[in-house]
């Protein structure tokens, strides 16, 4: 009975040895919204079988460098903490671990240009970069390419699931659609939690309903916008989305494609919905307490729509077929699925694919919000 008791004991130590020597060492930089929900989500994963120890927080001004265990209250300790955010000295703690044969991951959830392009230099350092931000793959082809590039030097995975569609599995469906033979004929659907949230309360088909403004500030306060609101009003956000899905088509495909090698996402034809008085305005504050100004023009939009018996949908479209790549406010009759089948934050991604044809495959769920966005990022560290 004892060596039963003893052997069983000494099975679980030696496998909970084994998973702590064997395990990826998580550097999370950015612990707003999105990345304090990943934290939390990364510590209650069970102590015994984590395969990741959290060795790293940092916002924008202070870094945490002691090991984050579950029920510590981290965010005093990173508050308190007497290291400055130092990007350059996190590098090469990062590379001294490498150096040690250990895996490193480093976890980007900023908005942040000036972070996104450290990843080639980390990835050439060997470390894994898992991100939400969609600023290094929608930016400067330069960057995209070094990023490829130097994944494929190193062996270091750039991965980035919640950039597109938060958790819902759009990234990885893409590329096991083109890396499997298959050719992408058109993507289009909803990519904006943000817009998708707002054209469900405010277009249903009827000519009135709340106003434009208080719409948006809801979207933000349940944290489905990005920082600054008008990154989503302005299109950008859905332009940089379908950049990404464009360029992902073009890296993991076995055979080329017709789509435009877009320089940024400033390329793509995007439809903003910001009014011209409102353009520049530096905070998203500012920028909500003046949008109450203009509702009384979507009002006009929403009232055109009704009369003709449609809703008002902000959509998105890779064609690969015709090379092109948009994005702006369209309508669709309101027994049209976009019109009845979106609820919240949806995204809808219709994928028509050779494979797929005439019926598109579709993914559709919550494409915005924190729990949903984090769990994209945490299923990333999994695949690792
Ligand atoms: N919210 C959502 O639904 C989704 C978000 N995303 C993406 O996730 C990312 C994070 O979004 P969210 O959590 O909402 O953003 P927040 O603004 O809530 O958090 C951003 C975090 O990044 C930190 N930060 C900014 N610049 C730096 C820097 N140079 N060095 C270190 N830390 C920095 C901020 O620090 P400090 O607090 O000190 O300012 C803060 O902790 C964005 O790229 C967004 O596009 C993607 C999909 C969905
Ligand atoms: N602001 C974005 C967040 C996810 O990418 C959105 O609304 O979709
Ligand atoms: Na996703």
């Amino acid at each position: 009975m004892s060596s039963i008791i003893f052997r069983s004991f000494s099975t679980i130590h030696r496998h909970s040895l084994m998973a702590s020597q064997s395990r990826i060492h998580v550097a999370i930089v950015g612990v707003g919204l999105v990345g304090s929900e990943l934290v939390n989500q990364i510590l209650a994963i069970p102590q015994q079988t984590s395969p990741f120890s959290l060795i790293s927080l940092s916002n924008s001004t202070r870094t945490l460098t002691n090991p984050i265990n579950p029920g510590s209250d981290w965010r005093s300790a990173l508050a308190a903490s007497k290291n400055k955010a130092d990007l350059g000295a996190l590098t090469k703690q990062l590379s001294d671990l490498v150096a040690q044969n250990k895996r490193v991951a480093i976890v980007d959830n900023t908005s942040s240009d000036h972070v996104a392009a450290l990843y080639p230099e980390w990835l050439r350092n060997g470390f894994h970069v898992v991100t939400p931000n969609k600023k290094a793959y929608s930016g400067e082809l330069s960057l995209f390419e070094d990023i490829l590039e130097s994944s494929k030097t190193s062996g270091g995975r750039f991965l980035y699931e919640a950039t597109v569609g938060a958790g819902l599995p759009v990234i990885n469906t893409l590329k096991e659609i083109v890396a499997s033979g298959d050719k992408v004929v058109k993507i289009e659907g909803v990519f904006s939690g943000t817009m998708s949230y707002i054209f469900n309360e405010f277009s249903t088909g009827k000519p009135d309903g709340p106003d434009f403004s208080s719409v948006v500030a809801v979207a933000r306060e349940k944290g489905y916008t990005e920082p600054h609101p008008a990154d989503d009003l302005n299109g950008f956000d859905v332009a940089r989305k379908l950049t990404i899905l464009s360029r992902t088509i073009s890296a993991f495909s076995n055979s080329p494609t017709n789509l435009p090698q877009l320089q940024s996402f400033k390329t793509v034809q995007t439809a903003s919905l910001i009014p011209p008085a409102l353009e520049g305005i530096p905070t998203g504050d500012d920028f909500i307490s003046r949008l109450p100004e203009h509702d009384s023009e979507f009002a006009k939009l929403r009232t055109d729509a009704s009369a003709e018996g449609q809703v008002l949908r902000f959509v998105g479209v890779v064609d690969a077929v015709n090379g092109q790549v948009k994005a702006g406010l369209e309508k669709y009759p309101v027994t049209h699925p976009f019109a009845t089948s979106l609820g919240g934050s949806d995204n809808i991604v219709l994928f028509h694919t050779e494979r797929y044809s005439p019926r598109p495959l579709i993914v559709q769920g919550a494409g915005a919000g924190a729990a949903v966005t984090a769990m994209g990022v945490l299923g990333d560290l999994l695949k690792l």
